[in-house]
């Protein structure tokens, strides 16, 4: 099968991100957390390092999700019933998101204390 064009491919991929804000409430709130953080990396004025830290850790949580999402939707179409294995996997993908969440708070706190305390 041929490849799609670049330019289709990358239609697809912000089709996929697009989708994502449309049905996926988890990912609202983590895109809603985007923006605050956008928002305070101007209010704030952070330096360039703290605005690639906070803008890794966003992403971060944003692409795992969205992964997590995928691997819940995959399990759904191939396994609807209950099942212990594919209570393990979605388990273990949410788990994921957690991590990254984890790590944002932390990176978050170290970085907006010395701003708002200093
Ligand atoms: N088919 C299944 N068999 C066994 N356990 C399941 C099954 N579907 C869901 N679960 C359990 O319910 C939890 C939630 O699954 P669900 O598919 O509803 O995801 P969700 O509520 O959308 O999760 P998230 O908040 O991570 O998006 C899973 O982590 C798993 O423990």
């Amino acid at each position: 099968m041929r490849k799609p064009p670049v330019h289709k491919s990358l239609r697809n991929a912000f089709r996929g991100v697009f989708l994502m804000m449309k049905h996926e409430r988890n990912f609202q709130l983590e895109f809603a957390a985007f923006l605050v953080n956008l928002f305070l990396i101007f209010y704030l004025n952070l330096s360039s390092t703290d605005t690639i830290l906070i803008l890794m850790v966003s992403f971060g949580v944003l692409a795992t999700e969205i992964l997590n999402t995928a691997i819940e939707k995959i399990c759904d179409f191939i396994h609807p019933d209950f099942d212990k294995r594919i209570g393990f996997i979605k388990d273990i993908s949410a788990g994921a998101v957690l991590l990254t969440a984890i790590a944002s708070v932390i990176v978050g706190i170290f970085v907006y204390w010395k701003y708002i305390f200093n």
